[in-house]
């Protein structure tokens, strides 16, 4: 829209602090100096990376022009060729050069010169610096090219940069000017300023590097040759070009010239004419042979030196190449050049199809070894960004639109060439295509296949890494993708009382006889060694019995929304309905023991008030005297910490006030603390010889025996006070102190307020917030960012781990 009109409007110089420019865009002002610092000093062992971006950057502005152009034909009309040019130039003397990257893509006009190459405007950028300030260096080429500073690199290499640019001509702005944009790496200013040179390019950018002196390395044409190579080979379809300069040894021309009248040869100095997909574009002419002429006899030879253009990118592209054929070295450095992740994949499946649609396709689809931070932060806002559809080698799209992975598989990089799609279909049609609609179900069946075959392979150290980086994203998988449900759960790894990573299947195998349940414990937060000594788990364990330990938030869910496996229920050893499935022999003996502690149980009724809702004998229990289960529709101590964790208000009705409070107090029959408890209740004096300090102090022992079985089974006691208080009591009593005897005080008061003094707030660590404002729950940071989101899957897709449905209806 603001297409100069004129050259005299234009005819300005802009200087523009990138301080001032930053601290009116709110970019703390150190950042740029903090940017600087990083780029050219901690990145200095990375150095090379600057050719790498910059032929990532003419590649994007190539695909945005043939993009653009699919729309309006004025921008290109296919006339000319898209390419990008690297050409060094050596000083005459020998000291120091220039390397000019150009390519014929977009432009940029003078203001988006400013804006794109002299501010700091990425709102990734202080991100960027904590990241890369904190981090370890070899991670920070990584960082660099995620957080879009990829231009500010080229300081690495050069002491000043300047940029030529002018974007396509258009019906709007048939006549761009050509501008400069203009900056050192030791000052914080840049100019933009129309090219005194005029319109050199006629679309397009060319960036010139003045280099430094310890970067003369990449005026070799053979460094930056192999550069290209390893970095950039497969990030371009469009062809790239190194100017190459030689020398050869050749009949002396000035004697052939003088003799036969030949004409003399031609030096090339501009890019390539034409995108042919030879290797090479030779610039130099054959000097032509007049006819007739007799046998010369043989000339002198001189040294001349010959010059030419040399596609660096020839070869077909990795996807479409034999996979036999491949190395693994090249699908390394496909996948790094590519998806521009610096480590290296944890695996890959290439594979071709025709879609069921009649589209022919080739694909390439890979794990990374670890998932962005920001996929388990934000997983419900997380948008696949790496799925690259191609058609017939060019770049389409990433946006999949409402064809979009699911989350649980939107981290996934994948690159899907279509031999038969139009090329030049609107967004819109394109999302409305059969393929398109069939490519969210062929990816994700590739990626389970590719977890199938780690799981079923001999690569442990693979397996490994997968059940690390993909543990949780499977059963995230098994609870939003219902379709590929089964399949994904089959995949998760669990660790047992007996051994590690078991799956459900092979859970299966171990079953005993008569063993009708799936046991599983699971407490969010805790260390499996921890929960292996939990109250619930005694007998199971005493009696070899296989219990699935669970620590992750997303464990219960997964299993609350799998309901059964193979037609086995799950059962929550700290719930009630726990059946070893050999019960049988023992009914008589039961029934007997129900009599015997009839008097306790109905005396703990009593006692227990509104902590419990019923009190049984255990048969969960071998070393503790008594726990507390959840009743069949309760809460679990894990389910309410996961609530208290989250924050999550969910439905505060009576059906979760139930919940809450559905607990059952199980004692264990065998218990020597039991027996004399039911010893104590049975000697109480009844009637006239009622005596009420011998049963008020067994009702103290009662209620901290109850407070202590509810710690020992993950729940808190209602009322801390009251509890320490009686065993303040208890203690007294068994030492024999005074329960009068009061503690003397002698308080220093504090000295009187200081004067102009402001106190930060502190830092809050926790994660949960309770309804007074206090922290509830203290998790490790592995799991901070996962409990909010996985209540989210718990509480509003499907309640179905407590038994209530999202109303709370049972
Ligand atoms: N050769 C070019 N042609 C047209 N525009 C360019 C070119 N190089 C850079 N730009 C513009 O400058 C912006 C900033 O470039 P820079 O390399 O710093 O970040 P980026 O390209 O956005 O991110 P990244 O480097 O991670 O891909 C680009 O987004 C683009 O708009």
């Amino acid at each position: 829209d603001d297409a100069p009109t004129s050259k005299v409007q234009y005819n300005y110089q802009v200087r523009v602090s990138l301080v001032n420019l930053n601290c009116e865009l709110n970019i703390p002002k150190s950042d740029v100096s903090r940017l600087r610092k990083i780029v050219i000093n901690s990145l200095y062992s990375h150095k090379e990376i600057f050719l790498r971006e910059l032929i990532s950057n003419a590649n994007d502005a190539l695909e945005k022009l043939r993009l653009t152009s699919l729309t309006d034909r004025s921008i290109w009309d296919g006339s000319d060729h898209l390419n990008i040019t690297i050409q060094a130039f050596k000083d005459e003397a020998g000291n120091g050069g220039r390397l000019v990257i150009a390519d014929t893509g977009i432009g940029m006009s003078p203001e988006e010169l400013t804006t794109n190459l002299g501010t700091l405007a990425k709102s990734g950028t202080s991100d960027f610096l904590s990241q890369a300030e904190g981090g370890d260096q070899t991670s920070t080429g990584n960082l660099i090219g995620a957080f879009g500073l990829g231009f500010y690199s080229s300081f690495l290499v050069a002491d000043r940069v300047e940029v030529a640019s002018v974007p396509p001509k258009t019906a709007r702005n048939p006549n761009p000017i050509q501008h400069v944009f203009s900056s050192s790496a030791d000052d914080s200013t840049f100019e933009v300023y129309p090219d005194p040179r005029g319109n050199t390019l006629g679309r397009g950018t060319e960036i010139t590097l003045f280099l430094k002196p310890d970067a003369q390395e990449y005026l070799d044409e053979t460094t930056l040759s192999a550069l290209v190579h390893k970095h950039s080979a497969f990030s371009s379809a469009f062809p790239i070009y190194l100017f190459e300069r030689w020398t050869e040894e050749v009949p002396d021309e000035s004697q052939i010239v003088s003799e036969h009248g030949v004409e003399k040869e031609i030096e090339p100095t501009s890019p390539p004419a034409s995108e042919s997909d030879d290797d090479e574009v030779i610039v130099e002419e054959v000097p032509k042979v007049a006819e007739n002429i007799p046998e010369p006899p043989p000339p002198n030879m001189v040294n001349v030196t010959k010059e030419q253009w040399s596609r660096l990118n020839s070869q077909p592209s990795l996807w479409a190449r034999d996979p036999k054929a491949i190395t693994t070295e090249e699908y390394n450095l496909f996948y790094t050049s590519f998806f521009k992740d610096f480590s290296k994949p944890l695996a890959w499946h290439h594979f071709a199809g025709d879609a069921g649609s009649g589209v022919a396709f080739k694909a390439l689809l890979f794990f990374p070894t670890k998932l962005g931070e920001d996929y388990w932060q934000k997983p419900l806002e997380y948008a696949s960004k790496d799925v690259k559809l191609m058609v017939k080698r060019v770049f389409i799209t990433s946006d999949l639109g409402e064809n979009a992975l699911p989350k649980w598989a939107s981290w996934v990089k994948v690159v899907i060439d279509a031999e038969d799609l139009p090329l030049n279909v609107s967004r819109e049609t394109l999302q409305s295509n059969k393929f398109m609609k069939q490519l969210k179900s062929i990816i994700v069946k590739r990626m389970i296949q590719l977890f199938s075959k780690i799981s079923e392979g001999d690569d442990k150290e693979t397996f490994d890494q997968m059940q690390e980086t993909f543990g949780s994203v499977l059963k995230l998988g098994a609870v939003e993708d219902t379709k590929n449900r089964v399949k994904l759960a089959s995949l998760a790894r669990f660790t047992t009382n007996q051994r590690n990573n078991t799956s459900f299947d092979q859970y299966l195998e171990n079953r005993k006889k008569g063993q009708n349940q799936i046991f599983y414990l699971a407490e969010m937060g805790k260390e499996v060694k921890e929960l292996a000594q939990s109250v619930f788990i005694e007998k199971l364990h005493a009696r070899g019995y296989e219990v699935l330990l669970l620590t992750e938030p997303l464990d219960e869910i997964l299993i609350g929304n799998l309901r059964e496996w193979k037609g086995v229920s799950f059962q929550d050893v700290a719930k009630a309905g726990l059946k070893f499935g050999d019960e049988g022999n023992e009914i008589e003996q039961q029934k007997e023991l129900e009599e015997k502690f009839k008097p306790l149980i109905e005396w703990l009724k009593n006692e227990s008030n509104d902590a419990v809702r019923d009190v049984i004998l255990s048969n969960r229990l071998v070393r503790s005297p008594c726990a507390i289960v959840a009743d069949q529709y309760g809460y679990t101590a894990n389910v309410q910490k996961m609530m208290s964790a989250s924050n999550a208000k969910g439905n505060r009705g009576v059906l979760h006030d139930y919940a809450m409070k559905a607990k059952i107090l199980e004692i264990n029959p065998h218990s020597p603390l039991i027996a004399g408890l039911l010893r104590r209740v049975q000697g109480l004096p009844i009637g006239e010889e009622k005596d009420l300090d011998a049963e008020e102090e067994l009702k103290e022992v009662t209620s901290i025996l109850i407070d202590g079985a509810l710690v020992r089974s993950g729940f808190g006691v209602p009322d801390n006070n009251k509890f320490f208080s009686r065993v303040d009591r208890v203690l007294r009593r068994s030492l024999g102190v005074s329960e009068s005897a009061t503690i003397e005080e002698t308080v220093k008061p504090a000295p009187p307020p200081e004067k102009d003094f402001t106190v930060e707030p502190p830092a809050l660590h926790f994660n949960g917030e309770s309804e007074n404002g206090k922290p509830e729950v203290i998790l490790p940071d592995s799991m901070k960012d996962k409990v909010g989101f996985f209540w989210f899957l718990f509480y509003s897709c499907s309640n179905e781990a407590t038994g209530f449905n999202r109303d709370g209806r049972g």
